[in-house]
């Protein structure tokens, strides 16, 4: 791998219905983040998992990239009921989040996992997600406001403390910094080996690490791909995302 090409980064796809077809998408907002700010290439991996063997995606990637999404993680996947508050869900998502997280972690592929990447992260370390969080006494109400005004969905809404001497705090300093939130799950039980990087002041978890990792291996539960050219910590995380892609390319050869 010549070490003048930008890195690659998969980006797994959503699949929505629309006009009579299946499709097999994600939101252009992470992709220009990755684009501009981290100056990596993103490539959207369809979420096929019965179709390609994963390792054809990771053998050629430089990092991986696990998009928020307005579905959610399949309760059954941390052994809670399913119920309407769960919904809607996105199982073959649910399927190729899984190895890709899994395996860029065994490989040491650079991993930045954004809203439900962050959540999606939790359940593969064994934790669980709690839904529909703004109806418990005590927490904040976490979710997208309604606008037709995407900039104002994702307007910066409350403060994060940021754990001390951490990867984050490495990243955007000691804080605390303001984010946007559009979530109704968050974070319940922790998955074992993960480590809170930031919370909310209701104490939702909303950022973690992988202890141990063998690369940049961070979960944020606000979404830094919407301000990443104009907000400093947002703009920091992307930018520290494509360094660890670049030596994890240089690494390769
Ligand atoms: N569905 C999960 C994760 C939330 C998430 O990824 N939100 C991204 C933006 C969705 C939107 O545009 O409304 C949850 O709700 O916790």
């Amino acid at each position: 791998m010549s070490t003048s090409l930008p890195p690659l980064v998969a980006v797994p796809a959503d699949v929505r219905d629309f006009q009579n077809y299946r499709w097999h998408a994600s939101p252009d907002t992470y992709l220009k983040a990755l684009a501009r700010v981290a100056g990596v290439v993103p490539v959207i991996v369809p979420a096929m998992t019965s179709e390609f063997d994963i390792a054809a995606i990771l053998d050629r990637v430089d990092g991986v990239l696990t998009t928020g999404s307005a579905s959610n993680v399949h309760p059954a996947r941390y052994g809670a009921e399913p119920s309407p508050s769960y919904e809607p869900f996105d199982p073959d998502r649910d399927d190729l989040t899984d190895r890709l997280i899994a395996e860029s972690l065994n490989r040491g592929l650079p991993l930045l996992a954004i809203c439900r990447g962050h959540q999606e992260l939790n359940v593969a370390f064994g934790g669980t997600l709690e839904t529909e969080i703004q109806e418990f006494d005590g927490r904040m109400d976490h979710r997208a406001i309604t606008h037709e005004d995407q900039r104002e969905r994702y307007a910066t809404r409350h403060e994060v403390a940021i754990t001390p001497g951490g990867l984050l705090a490495s990243i955007v300093g000691p804080g605390p910094i303001r984010v946007n939130s559009l979530h109704r799950q968050a974070i319940d039980r922790l998955g074992d080996g993960l480590r809170v990087e930031a919370s909310a002041p209701d104490g939702t978890v909303e950022a973690v690490s992988v202890a141990g990792a063998k690369s940049f291996a961070l979960g944020v539960q606000w979404h830094p791909e919407f301000w990443a050219e104009t907000d400093g910590p947002s703009a920091a995380i992307f930018e520290a995302f494509g360094e660890a892609c670049r030596g994890y390319r240089d690494r390769r050869g």
